[in-house]
């Protein structure tokens, strides 16, 4: 050591432990008023920033440290003016050391204010030998790496790779001062630090940085591992923990098994051996059910992706604590699954289905179970039974198929040689699913159409059951979410699947046939998706093998379901949808038939429901026509079974009354109920009003319509003239196109006026001449749309009999498009209109020429021989059949002809 090269008079400032000041390290202390002052002068006298000597104190009591660093003063900051307890803030800069030789016990501590004393400058540092470099460097990379490796703090990070860099370039004569710039800037203990301080030779500096830096990382190295084995004596407490909660829980399933069992040997004390309630068994029953569901994915057949998504969830449903919401969502997303009847698992896989099929009588069977629940529909019968016979063959030609590929299979197992395995032998060969047996199984879709009631559900029902198959019915109607049929997705809260597979795991089997009851009201596209495009999925053979449903997410194989659709109408069904269908035509029923329905089905069936038999009620036929017609006006029955139900109820009111009384006073059973009794029993009936209110007037003509149920039935047309200037109003919810029919009878009445004697000239505007009016034309229900160009022929006879006064009879119903040239095109709905007239008693209808055909192939005989039909080509004709020949006062011909000329 070399020293006292230069000295000079500094003022001290004591640092107070355990403060240490280190060249190139910088420090901000609190100084007391005094000393603050004292330097503030300092501060103000020199030029420069002033050197103070900080020397640490040893200890809390001790005289100061011989050793100090000459530092400069950055900064001093003056309390706020006027509050005396508050210190001055200085800020130092450490320069270099230096020695104070007379920093004995007289040096006092102070605080009270600065002394000057002599310090000595040591003269150099010398070079420090390359080998103490190289171990400096060494020791300080190291520490710097696990100082930068274990910090969370990005810039941290930064700036200790960055001292890293220049540790390593720095040269030997600079590395005593590296060592000072990392010595003070890394934190250490204080009595390190203050050897540090007097280390003036650079050689011995380094040595002690180095083992400076090797105590700092070992003490790092050392505090990270002690907060390992803290985390992990944390989770091994945690571990602890759940082990001794499950041991809890058996301990309690344990109790619960002896208390159950009635023979076991009990456990549990006298007082607990009451009758388990089911409160208590909580437990118990979840681990039967979880053990449940486990057997059904066991059951499930190998390597389908059913199986392998329930697998999935059962391990994730493993990891995740009970009671969590995410465990709830699992178990119930598997329940799902394996409560699905998937076709190839061997729970569910269809066993009986084919036996059915096989059976040789299997037609006459379907023919008679047919026939046992529906009465008449003898054209719908014989497409149902082409329908079920295409059913059975191709099943069964798919079947056979099947069992050719697993004989084939088969063969070539025998071909591979045996493994000589112990288990081997146990084991029986699975067989695998060929893709041969998913074959489309079944016919075409049947889309039942007709108006409500008349039998398109319980037709369906009797297929399921020619099938012996199980019968599933979804209600379209109002469905306007496309996730209705398909599900929502799992990440829904409360989401579940969709109606088809709903019906499937109602269903249990694979092969159930589902009618999807009401096509027509499904919603139509929105923001809510596109519940058509999913039933296409569903109808489609080529796309529902592998049919997806949201909330279950793997593809269901539908193939072997049997769809039917039933709807009222076929114009709100979107067009690719009704391609997949085969439409199969129901319309209402006659009286006649509806008289056999109620006799045979109905009756029985409510007299059964209302525990009557059938010695208790006796409708005679002229009261049961009575109901028919005076209490029902619909295509079905539905309505007539309610008042038959009705019926039923009163007289089973009576009859209970009866036998109650026997005893007593003997109150007289009537089972014979009369027309004249209906009022009684039923009310007044409902359709007497319009029948009276039905009167021949000028310029109403009665119409014939088909509803949006499918229901046919009469509509009048009213014409009236009021006061204006020829114009034609037209009321009562038109659509478009039967305006457009109005304005065509206006156009054919005027330009036929002067043939019909309505104007004296050709020239003349019937609606000007003689008196200037203006037309209304109204089609009463006005809440109710109406549309299409049905309502020519009738709207022309309304308008021909407001101008001529000839009035058209009551009984008298038409139909029928008209053009501008007066011809009469054909119609639809002949058959719902013919029958809705007759049930309104009309006992002619015009219709046109070109619907004969309609008539005679579709109008039961029964209707046909008590109605008189006027089927015409031309307006002229049907003016002829409504009016009546020569009703009309028609120009004759000649004339006609000359003015025409
Ligand atoms: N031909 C028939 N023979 C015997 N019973 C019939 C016949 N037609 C209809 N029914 C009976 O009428 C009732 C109503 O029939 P169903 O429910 O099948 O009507 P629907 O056509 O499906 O009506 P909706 O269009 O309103 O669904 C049922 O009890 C059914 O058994």
């Amino acid at each position: 050591m070399s020293f006292t090269a230069s000295s000079s008079t500094l003022p001290v400032l004591a640092l107070s432990h355990p403060l240490i000041l280190l060249p190139t390290g910088r420090i901000a202390l609190p100084v007391s008023k005094a000393v603050g002052e004292a330097l503030l002068s300092l501060v103000r006298e020199s030029d420069e920033q002033p050197l103070v000597a900080a020397v640490p104190q040893t200890a809390p009591e001790a005289s100061l440290y011989q050793w100090g660093t000459a530092a400069r003063i950055i900064r001093l900051i003056r309390p706020a003016t006027g509050n005396v307890k508050h210190h001055y803030l200085l800020s130092l800069n450490g320069i270099t050391r230096v020695r104070v030789p007379d920093s004995g016990p007289d040096l006092p501590v102070i605080n009270s204010g600065i002394v000057y004393r002599q310090v000595e400058y040591p003269s150099s540092d010398g070079t420090p030998t390359s080998e103490s470099v190289v171990k400096f460097k060494a020791s300080a990379l190291k520490l710097l790496e696990q100082l930068a490796r274990d910090t969370t703090q990005q810039a941290k990070r930064d700036s200790y790779n960055k001292v890293a860099a220049m540790v390593e370039e720095v040269s030997p004569t600079r590395a005593a001062w590296m060592a000072d710039v990392m010595v003070s800037s890394i934190s250490g203990e204080y009595a390190d630090k203050l050897e540090f301080l007097s280390a003036v030779d650079a050689d011995d500096r380094l040595r002690r940085a180095t083992s400076f830096f090797i105590k700092q990382s070992s003490i790092s190295e050392v505090s990270k591992r002690i907060t390992q084995s803290i985390d992990e004596s944390l989770s091994k407490q945690q571990k602890e923990f759940f082990l001794r909660q499950q041991l809890a829980a058996i301990q309690r399933e344990l109790i619960n098994l002896q208390r159950s069992s009635p023979s076991g040997n009990s456990m549990s004390d006298d007082s607990h051996s009451g009758p388990p309630s089911e409160l208590d068994d909580d437990g118990q029953a979840e681990v039967e059910e979880m053990a449940e569901v486990k057997a059904k994915i066991e059951a499930m057949a190998k390597d389908t992706e059913e199986r392998k998504m329930a697998v999935r969830e059962w391990k994730r449903l493993k990891r995740i604590p009970q009671g969590s919401v995410e465990h709830g969502v699992i178990r119930n997303y598997i329940e799902w699954l394996v409560s699905i009847p998937w076709p190839n698992s061997v729970a569910t896989r269809p066993s009986n289905s084919l036996e059915v099929l096989r059976d040789r009588h299997f037609l006459k069977n379907a023919r008679e179970q047919l026939d046992a629940d529906h009465f008449g529909l003898e054209k719908i019968k014989r497409r149902l039974i082409e329908y079920l016979a295409v059913v059975r063959l191709k099943a069964l030609q798919a079947d056979h198929e099947t069992r050719q590929l697993e004989e084939a299979n088969k063969n070539e197992l025998a071909l591979v040689p045996r493994v000589s395995h112990p288990e081997a032998s146990t084991v029986a060969p699975v067989p695998v699913p060929h893709k041969a047996a998913r074959k489309n199984v079944k016919g075409p879709i049947l889309l039942f159409v007709g108006p409500p009631g008349t039998g398109k559900t319980s037709l369906g029902q009797s297929i399921a059951q020619a099938l012996d198959r199980p019968f599933q019915r979804i209600s379209l109607g109002g469905v306007r979410d496309e996730a209705e049929i398909r599900g929502h997705r799992r990440t829904y809260v409360a989401s579940g699947p969709g109606l088809i597979v709903q019906a499937l795991r109602k269903a249990g089997r694979a092969d159930p046939v589902i009618l999807l009851d009401e096509m027509d009201k499904v919603g139509q596209s929105n923001f809510h998706g596109d519940p058509a495009a999913a039933l296409l999925e569903v109808l489609d053979p080529e796309q529902n093998h592998a049919f997806n449903d949201h909330y279950i997410n793997v593809p269901i194989d539908l193939s072997q379901v049997l769809f039917i659709c039933t709807s009222n109408t076929l114009e709100t069904i979107s067009a690719p949808l009704l391609d997949r269908c085969e439409i199969v035509q129901l319309s209402g029923y006659t009286y006649t038939e509806k008289m056999h329905i109620a006799r045979k089905f109905l009756l029985p069936k409510q007299l059964q429901a209302n525990g009557l038999a059938s010695e208790h009620l006796t409708l005679t036929d002229p009261a049961l026509l009575h109901v028919a017609t005076h209490y029902t006006r619909e295509a079905g029955v539905r309505s007539l079974e309610r008042a038959i139900g009705a019926i039923a109820r009163f007289k089973a009111v009576e009859w209970a009354e009866h036998l109650d009384s026997e005893a007593g006073v003997g109150k007289e059973y009537k089972d014979v109920v009369e027309e004249d009794e209906l009022e009684r029993i039923l009310g007044v009936p409902r359709w007497d009003a319009e029948e009276r209110e039905r009167e021949e007037r000028r310029g109403v003509v009665y119409g014939l319509v088909v509803t949006g149920m499918g229901e046919g039935g009469t509509l009048p047309v009213e014409t009236i003239a009021v006061p204006g200037t020829g114009k034609l109003k037209l009321t009562g919810s038109l659509g478009e196109v039967i305006k457009e029919s109005g304005e065509l009878a206006l156009s054919w009445v005027k330009t036929n006026a002067y043939s019909l004697c309505i104007t004296n000239s050709r020239s003349q505007d019937p609606l000007l001449v003689p008196n200037s009016i203006d037309i209304h034309l109204h089609l009463p229900s006005g809440a109710v749309k109406k549309d299409g160009p049905s309502a020519g022929v009738a709207m022309t006879c309304a308008l021909v009999s407001l101008l001529t006064g000839a009035c058209v009879s009551t009984n008298i119903a038409m139909t029928g498009e008209i053009t501008l040239r007066g011809r009469v095109g054909a119609v639809g709905g002949i058959k719902e209109k013919v029958l809705g007239a007759h049930r309104a008693n009309i006992t002619k209808v015009i219709l046109p020429w070109a619907n004969r055909k309609d008539v005679d192939h579709d109008v039961p005989l029964e209707v046909r021989s008590v109605m008189e039909f006027a089927f015409v080509r031309t307006v002229e004709e049907a003016l002829e059949a409504a009016f009546g020949a020569g009703a009309l006062g028609w120009r004759p011909k000649s004339t006609l002809l000359e003015s025409r000329l």
